[in-house]
Order: C-alpha cells, then structure tokens, then sequence
C-alpha cells in the first residue's frame, strides 16, 4: 500500500481537492480509493472554473442545455457539478456504506456569492443537498459571520456540513460551538445525531503566503530582528493549526461534547485545506507531513498527493513540539506579525477569490451558449476609440467584481441612488412573459378578428412599443391592421378616422396612469364616434387608475391590468405591448420564446462582460460621462420604428440632474466631418434589410464610435426591448441618476393643463405677441429677444456650440412630407454648425425625449414648431379643441424649456404660408 494508506492508518483521512470529468469518467477516483486508500473528495468554485471554464470535456454536457431559449448559466454549470458530484458521491459509496458514514464524503459548495447572507445561505444548501440527493454529500458553507448560524441550523436540520475558508483558531471554536449547538438542538428535538457529519475546513497556506510577504518585506527593508523574523517562515501556518487542534482535543474531552457523543454524535473533524506549497523553496509536502494526527482530513490538490505518495513521511506530527508551536506563535506576535489581522483579512479574501472564480467559470460558461445559441441570440459589436475602450472594459471589471448583475436582479436600490428603485423593476420578471394572463391575450386575440382595424390610443411608453411591434412584425392573417395614436393633432387623428370605420374598429386605450390627457381625451372622442360601442374598446391600465373606473362603467370589453412596478417605458414586454400585439394576431408566445435566449444572456448570473446588456450599458453609460452623450441611433429600413421607442427608454431613464443621453433619432446619415465629439453611434440591422455601409464603414474608420447590433429575423426584436432596458438601466448607474423617475415632465403638464384650464374658463388662450413676422409664419421667443426673422433664426443657430444641440419640435401631423422637411433642416443644421439634431412631433415627445431636453444636458437650443390647426376637431364635453390643446402644450413645453434656461424660439407657421417648407428654406438661409 502506499504512503498515502499509511496515513489513513495514522488516523488522519486522505481527500482529493479536485474533482474533473475526464479524471472521473476514466476511474481516477476509484483508482485513488483502491490504491491510496482516499476517502473523500472536496471541489469548490476554483476547482469548477478549472474544470469547466476551459477546453471542451464538459462541452457535450452544456450542450443539452444551453442550447434550449431558457436554460439560465447557472443551471447550466451547476447540472454539470452536480453530475460530477454525483459521479463523485457513487465511487465513494462503498467507503461510506463500509465505514458506516464516518467517512466517504464528497463536498459541494453553495454559491460564494452567498457568503454574507445567513437565509440565502441556508436556502442554497437545502437546495443542493436535494438536487445532489446522495446520503455521502458534505454541503460547504464558508464560517464566515453570516455563515456560523446558517451552519448551527444546517447541522439542525440534519445536513452534513464542510464548513470551509477557516483560518483563525476564534473563527474556527464558532464553527465548533455551532455545530455543537446544532447537535444539541436536535437531541432536544429528539432526532438522531449518528448519521451527520461535519469537517471544519482549515486553511495553511495562504496563512504563510501572508506572513511570508510580511517577513520578506520587513528583511528587505533591513529590519534589525531579520534573523528572528525569518527564523518563522513557514512556521506560523502549521503552529496555528496545531493549536487549533489542540482546542480541538480539549473539546472533544469536554462534558458536553461527551454528552452528544454518548448519544452517538460524529466529532467535527478538523480537516487541513490549502496543503499545496505556493512557496517553492518550501518541501512540497511539508503541509502534510507536519499535520498528521488522528481524526483529522488533509484534503491535497493532485500534485501535493502524488510529491507525498513519491516522498511524504508518515509520523504523528500534529501533537507533537506543542510548546515549539507555541513558541512561533509568542515570536510572531513579539515581532509584530499581525496574525489575527491577516487570518482575519484571508476570510473575505477568500470569498472574493471564489467569487472570482465563480465569475470567470460562469462567463465561459455563458460564452459557450451564446456560440450555441448562433443567430437566436442577437450578436453585438462595438468599434470604439481606444479611452471608451478601456473606460468600458475597466467599468465591466468593476461591475463584475461589484456584483452588478446579480445586484440589479435582486432589486438592490444601491446599484443606482437608493431611493425606491426597488418599486419600479417589474419589468425584469414581465421580459419572461409572466406578468399578463396568456389566456386573456389568447381571448383578445380571437375577438379581435372580428374587426379591420385597431386604434392604440395612449402616449410614451404606452405607445411606442406597440408601434415597433405593428411596424416591424405586422399584423396575423384575419388580424386588424393597428394605428397608433399618440397626438391631440387634429389633422392626424382626421387622418385616422379617414382609414377606419369606428363601427368595425377595435379601440384600446392604454395609459398605466389612468389620467394622461391625450388619451383620455381620444378615448372620448372616438368612444362617440363608435356609437358608444364599449364592447369595441379595451383599457390597458394600471389598478385603480381613472381609466379603469370608465371603461368599467362603459363596459369595455376588457380592462387588462399593468404591474404598477413597471414604468410606461419599461413596459413593452407587459400588457402595454402584449394586448395590442395580440389583438393583431403576433404570437405572444412565440415571440416570448424568440425573446428568452437575451433575458437568459442578460441574467444575474451572467458576469457584465459576458452580459450582452450591462456590455451596451457599460459603453453608453462611459461615452455618456465622457461627452460622448448623442447616442445617435442608425437603423436598416425594417427596424426604423425602434427608434422611437428606444429614444424614450434613453432619454427619460438617463436624462435629468443636468445628466445623461440625448438620443439622436432619424438624423440622416452625413460625413465624418459632420460630426463632433460627442457622438456614440449605435447601428441596429435587420438581417436581408440594405444599410448604407459605406458612410458607417467612414465613420468607423474616421474614429467614431459605433455599435453594430444584428438581428437574424424580425420576431427577435423582443431581445432588444430587453437588452436595451437593462442597458439602460446599467447606464444609469453609471451616470448616477434614477433611471426611473422623470421628475421633468410633470412641470410641462402641469403649465399646459394650466392653459387649457384657463382656455375652459376664457374660452381663449391669452394673447401672445409675435417677436417679428413674415408672411409664412410668426416667431415668439421669450422676452428680451429682439430683431427681425432672420436674424432671429440666425442668432438662434448661431448659439450652438460645440456639444450642443439643435431640436425641431413640431407640433403638427407627423406625415412623411414634413418628417423629410425637418430631416433636411437637421442635416443642413448638423453639417454646418457640427451639433447633433434631434426632433419629436408634439406632443408625442413630451411623453418621451421631452424629459432630457428639459431635466438633461444642457446645450440644448429648440425650434418649436405651431400651426393653427385646420380644420381642427372638437372633444366632446370641452371647449378646448384639439388644435387648442395642442398649441397649449407647445407653449406650456416652451415656457417649460426657456424656465430652464434653454433656448427656445417658437415658429407658427401662418395658414395659407408655404407652410414647413417654407421654414426649412428660411432655416436653411439663416445658418
Ligand atoms: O401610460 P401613461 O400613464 O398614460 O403615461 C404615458 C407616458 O407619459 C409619461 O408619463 C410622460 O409624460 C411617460 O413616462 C409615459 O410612458
């Protein structure tokens, strides 16, 4: 028999520190307990990420995971470790049948992830020990602070427990008491004490590489007492574990130990970890030879087994030269060694080590599956210059090492200001499709075949999302066709009725609120225009709200309830987009399905660089506080809806405080010489859909930042609502703001309701009085600002500076023919002055970038854009007309704007003018 077996016979138990596939599959272990007399097996997350994070041994067994949608990482690694645990478990079986449960055990440790969290600890060990489910498991908790009471419950309630990352004899005499107390909670209970089984998992090494480095450095430095300091190299760790041993035989010796073991209770062995040598002037085998006692575990890496196998000495080294050990001790501490400080520091070292591992292991891991995953999963890369390069690699580091994913699933307010964050994460859980009732969506979906069209009346987040869904998927055969309308525009609500037949049309009106103005008024408006059809209308709102209180009374045919801790831009893959894309036949399903392999990508077990979200929001987040804050979004024709959607997600999330991203929408495309500084280019491509990749590939190569994301098929949008949400999200951290509130808005509703409140009771709105005329329009600025319309246009353009921004903001019918009149005057402004253009059609950007262009970054000079409606259309129940609140919420906006310092000149375009075309000539002439 080997050297190792004649440790076994000296009492002290030979364990493997290593647990690897390949080594299982061919009968290493077996070998090991027939050969070497092994007893046991420990892994832990270093010994995992070892295993699994490299080369391809456990490649077949990810396979049968990570190919599905839905398999989490952590699923995924811990179906493997559990496999070899098991595998583990079964080749000791016999050790344990035959030594009746003293021994044969393998260890599998709970997440380090857990370490300061006594219940999440506790849970986490109850739920491996059933999904390993084999009587010779040891579960590792590490004796941290809040892992000493979860180890006393463990041992409670009955399980066996390696308690790990132990390296002070006070750490270590907690663990004992707590196992004891464990003990005595079940004899009290009068349960069984004879089939559990504990080690507490003392570490050497690491004391020495410590102690060491102290030593080392205090001799290079001259210290006076070298000699003395180095006589204690490589002495301290084992001292420290023959006085732990000590305690422990006074323990076992004591009244109330004898006390559980007459009722048949295990000793906690003392089991020595960390024996390998990381000092190579040290024999490799010293941490074995002067451990060995009876009763105690040494648990080696291979190589320590096989040096102690080749020329280990077997002698009864751990009692012996007690007062020696002592000495070293008395040395240490007479010479100023700090080893309470350092045992003390090793504890959450050591967790960070294995939470280290467990990053590295799980994002190999999650690189595996996105290589399986192939085109399902929508790809993303980034060519930047080389500071938001390293701005953004050093930031996922930090994530990581912070923990930021698994911190933003687990609703931790502190990842962004603590405030009450935590409320508004629904949309977390609603990107699995959970938060609406498949059954209602499948009923919606039937009725809904029964009309020709659909009419979405809601604003911001209530709208936006259905409309990228009806643009880029479109409408099911039998399905009605849907229209959006986010407007108090006259003309464009006339557009739509121009389209539909109220009688055969499907209405929903969607506001999470319940009390936004636009729909509340469209719901009015076509609720008669319907005949007072309720069974033609659906309310999509939050509980309780207004809205539900109507569409009750007016028997809708459905009121869906949204989660209240979703916000209305966050709300997409909830009932806010769910219920419209029913009604027109999209598989909700399916496209949550499609939608999986990114809310799997971007879990809480996925570590930033390897999660496709927190990378984009890792890169938007630095180029924002770096000044690259115009995230100019470039889409293929197919996905050009999703701009409007993720412009709002942006702006309102990140803009405010004087912070965050201004998102630059629909601004054509110019040359590199365009543009400024300031510009993070993020170009979404649908796979087949023509892009214009020559002026992308010149602004690549001129140095501008630019982000490809490539969607393989359109049903796969679904994957950018949510990767962009947790970008979002993650960019906000990293500018520091709430990315949920947008305190901003409130104050333009509030001026323009005021407006309308006085237009109700005055049946006018005050008088203004234009600050010069031509015979297309009239211009209004606030007060001070003098000159006729050119000079005014041009003092206005002339304004912006580099970093600044030009935004045209009309308030007319958003139609093709004035969406490519504003285009030109961007790109002219753009090309001429180097700033970015952005531009909304109110009021449907009020609900959205209008927050940043008020609460964010400043530089900001606005054209607002009015025109007496005509014909306008009347509410029913109110003297204020549609034209009339329109032009009320441009001029409430505006005050809004000026009130913050922006720069805001208001066109109102004269009727029987040349109308926009003609402001585009003038703006054109004036820069
Ligand atoms: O769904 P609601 O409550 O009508 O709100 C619509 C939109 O208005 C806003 O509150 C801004 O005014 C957005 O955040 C929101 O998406």
């Amino acid at each position: 028999m080997s050297r190792l077996a004649d440790l076994g016979r000296a009492g002290q138990a030979v364990w493997l520190d290593f647990v690897d596939r390949g080594f299982l599959h061919e009968g290493g272990l077996k070998t090991l307990v027939a050969e070497d007399g092994l007893t046991g097996v420990t892994s832990n997350p270093s010994i995992f990420e070892k295993a699994m994070g490299h080369g391809d041994a456990y490649d077949e067994g990810f396979g049968t995971f990570l190919g599905k949608a839905d398999a989490s990482v952590q699923d995924t690694y811990e179906s493997q470790a559990i496999a070899d645990i098991k595998a583990a478990a079964a080749d000791l079986r016999p050790v344990y049948d035959r030594l009746d449960g003293r021994d044969g055990y393998v260890s599998l440790e709970v997440s380090p992830y857990l370490a300061d969290g006594t219940e999440e600890t506790v849970e986490e060990a109850q739920r491996l020990w059933a999904a390993v489910d084999e009587p010779n498991l040891m579960v590792k908790v590490p004796g941290t602070k809040a892992g000493v009471p979860a180890i006393r419950q463990l041992i409670a309630d009955g399980f066996n427990i390696n308690v790990t990352l132990l390296f002070s004899i006070p750490a270590y005499q907690a663990v004992a008491e707590a196992y004891m107390a464990g003990l005595e909670a079940r004899v009290e209970r009068g349960e069984p004490i004879d089939r559990i089984a504990s080690v507490a998992s003392f570490f050497i090494s690491r004391i020495d590489a410590q102690i060491d480095k102290a030593i080392d450095a205090r001799v290079k430095s001259g210290d006076n007492e070298a000699d003395a300091l180095k006589a204690l190299r490589g002495k301290v760790a084992i001292a420290n574990a023959k006085l732990a041993y000590a305690w422990y035989q006074q323990m076992i010796a004591s009244p109330r130990w004898q006390a559980l073991a007459a009722k048949g209770a295990m000793p906690q062995r003392l089991l020595w970890a960390s024996t390998g040598t990381k000092d190579p002037a040290y024999p490799d085998t010293l941490y074995v030879d002067q451990l060995i006692g009876p009763d105690t575990v040494n648990t080696m890496p291979p190589k320590t087994m096989v040096a102690f196998r080749d020329h280990g000495s077997v002698a009864q080294s751990l009692t012996a030269d007690l007062d020696e050990a002592r000495h070293v001790l008395a040395e240490a501490e007479r010479l100023g060694l700090d080893l309470a400080g350092v045992t003390e520091a090793l504890v959450p070292d050591g967790v960070r080590l294995f939470a280290d591992a467990a990053d590295a292991l799980l994002g190999a891991v999650a690189g595996k599956r996105e290589a399986l995953l192939g085109d399902r999963l929508n790809s993303l890369e980034a060519a930047l210059p080389d500071a938001l390069q390293q701005a953004g690699k050093k930031r996922l580091e930090t994530a990581r090492a912070e923990g930021w994913a698994r911190r933003l699933w687990r609703e931790d307010a502190s990842l962004w200001t603590g405030g009450d964050e935590a409320r508004w994460l629904g949309w977390l859980s609603a990107a699995r499709g959970n938060q609406v009732d498949p059954a209602v969506l499948a009923q919606i979906a039937r009725e809904a075949k029964r009309f020709r069209h659909a009419v979405l009346l809601g604003m911001g987040g209530s709208s936006l999302g259905p409309e990228v869904l009806a643009e880029i998927l479109g409408s099911g055969e039998g399905s009605p066709v849907l229209h959006v309308l986010d407007t108090t525009d006259p003309g464009q609500i006339a557009t739509v009725e121009a389209q539909i037949d109220p009688a055969e049309t499907l209405f929903i009106v969607s506001s999470k609120s319940g009390s936004t103005m636009e729909p509340e008024l469209l719901r009015a408006y076509f609720f008669d225009k319907s005949g007072r059809r309720g069974d033609h209308f659906i309310a999509v709102t939050d509980p309780g709200s207004g809205l539900e209180k109507t569409a009750r009374a007016d028997g809708f045919a459905h009121v869906v309830p949204g989660d209240p801790a979703i916000g209305g831009r966050y709300s997409v893959l909830s009932a806010f987009g769910m219920v419209p894309a029913a009604a027109i036949g999209i598989d909700t399903h399916a496209f949550f399905e499609a939608t999986a392999p990114m809310v799997f990508s971007c879990g809480g077990d996925v570590p930033p660089a390897a999660n496709p979200g927190i990378r984009l929001g890792a890169i938007i987040g630095e180029a924002a506080v770096a000044g690259r804050d115009k995230l100019t979004i470039v889409t293929s024709p197919k996905l050009r809806a999703f701009g409007g959607w993720l412009e709002q997600l942006l702006a309102e999330s990140t803009g405010k405080e004087g912070r965050g991203i201004v998102p630059v929408d629909l601004e054509p495309l110019g040359q590199p010489d365009s543009y400024g500084e300031d510009r993070l280019f993020v170009h979404l491509t649908l796979a087949g859909d023509s892009d214009d990749d020559a002026r992308l590939s010149a602004l690549r190569a001129a140095g501008q930042p630019v982000v490809t994301i490539r969607i393989a098929r359109p049903d796969l949008i679904g994957q950018e609502f949510f990767r962009w949400e947790i970008a979002t999200a993650v960019a906000g951290a990293i500018i520091g703001i709430d990315p949920f509130d947008q305190p901003d808005v409130e104050e333009a509703k509030v001026a323009t309701r005021k407006l309308v409140d006085a237009y109700e009771q005055a049946g006018k709105l005050d008088p203004e009085t234009p600050l010069a005329e031509t015979s297309d329009f009239a211009l209004f600025a606030p007060a001070g600002t003098t000159g006729d319309a050119a000079s005014l246009l041009r003092a206005h353009f002339a304004a912006l500076e580099a970093g600044g921004y030009a935004g045209f903001l009309a308030y007319v019918e958003r139609n093709e023919a004035d969406a490519a009149a504003i285009a030109v005057m961007r790109a002219a402004v753009r090309d001429r002055r180097h700033v970015a253009t952005v531009a909304g059609f109110g009021p449907r950007f009020l609900h959205s970038t209008g927050q940043a262009y008020k609460g964010g970054p400043s530089g900001g000079a606005f054209l607002t854009i009015t025109r007496d409606p005509e014909p306008d259309l009347a509410v029913p129940g109110r003297k204020a007309s549609f034209g009339t609140v329109q032009v009320a919420q441009a001029r409430g906006d505006s005050d809004v704007l000026a009130a913050r310092g922006r720069r805001v000149l208001r066109v109102h375009l004269k009727a029987g003018g040349g109308g926009i075309a003609a402001l585009r000539d003038a703006v054109i002439a004036a820069l």
